[in-house]
C-alpha cells in the first residue's frame, strides 16, 4: 500500500536507497503481513540474522498496521497523499523464541489487540519457514504530522 508514498524511513521509505525497503499488505480483515528477506550483511552470530534487525523490520511493520488500521476504521483513504497524522513507536518489546537464519526470508504478521485514544498496541509475529522466530508488542502512538 505505500508504493505510491515517498518517504525516507529506514525501514520503508521507498526514497532511502540504503533503507529496508519493507512493504506491508493487508492479509485478512485484520491482519498486515510483511516479507523481508535479510541480507548476508544483517548478521549477527554466524548464519543468524542480527536481532536489532528484526526489532527495526518489526518496529515499521508495526506502524503501517497502527496507521492502515486507524485510516480504515476513519475511513480515510490512503491513496499516497499527506496524512493529517503520523504513528511514532512509543514502545517496542521483542521476545527472540529462535534464531532466524540469513539465509531464509521472514515472514511479520501484525494486527491492532488495543487501541486507546491516541495510541495504539500493536501484536506482530516474526516467522520463518512457518516457525515463530520472534514475537512482539510495540505501542504506536498518533501524533501531528511530523515534518
Ligand atoms: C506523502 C505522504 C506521507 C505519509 C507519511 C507516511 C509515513 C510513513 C510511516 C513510516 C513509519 C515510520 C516508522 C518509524 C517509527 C519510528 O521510528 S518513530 C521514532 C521513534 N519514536 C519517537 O521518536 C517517539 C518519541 N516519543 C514521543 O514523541 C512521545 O513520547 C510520544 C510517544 C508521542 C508520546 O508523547 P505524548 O504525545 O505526550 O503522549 P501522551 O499524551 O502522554 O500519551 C498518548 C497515548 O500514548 C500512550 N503512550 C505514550 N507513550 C507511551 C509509551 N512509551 N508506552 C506506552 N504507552 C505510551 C499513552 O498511554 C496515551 O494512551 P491513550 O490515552 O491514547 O490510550
Amino acid at each position: 500500500m505505500q508504493d505510491v508514498i515517498k518517504v525516507h524511513c529506514f525501514g520503508c521509505g521507498s526514497l532511502n536507497e540504503r533503507g529496508l525497503q519493507i512493504k506491508s499488505h493487508w492479509a485478512g480483515p485484520e491482519e498486515l503481513v510483511c516479507r523481508w528477506q535479510p541480507q548476508p550483511f544483517h548478521i549477527g552470530h554466524p548464519g543468524v540474522v542480527y536481532g536489532g534487525m528484526i526489532a527495526s523490520v518489526v518496529d515499521c511493520h508495526a506502524m503501517w498496521t497502527a496507521m492502515a488500521a486507524h485510516c480504515r476504521d476513519s475511513g480515510i483513504e490512503m491513496d499516497g497523499t499527506a496524512l493529517p497524522f503520523a504513528y511514532v513507536t512509543g514502545k517496542l518489546s521483542v521476545s527472540y523464541l529462535k534464531p532466524a537464519v540469513i539465509d531464509q526470508p521472514l515472514e511479520l504478521r501484525a494486527r491492532v489487540v488495543d487501541k486507546g485514544e491516541r495510541r495504539s498496541t500493536v501484536e506482530c509475529v516474526v516467522l520463518q519457514r512457518g516457525q515463530e522466530c520472534a514475537r512482539a508488542e510495540v505501542i504506536a502512538v498518533r501524533v501531528q504530522p511530523l515534518a
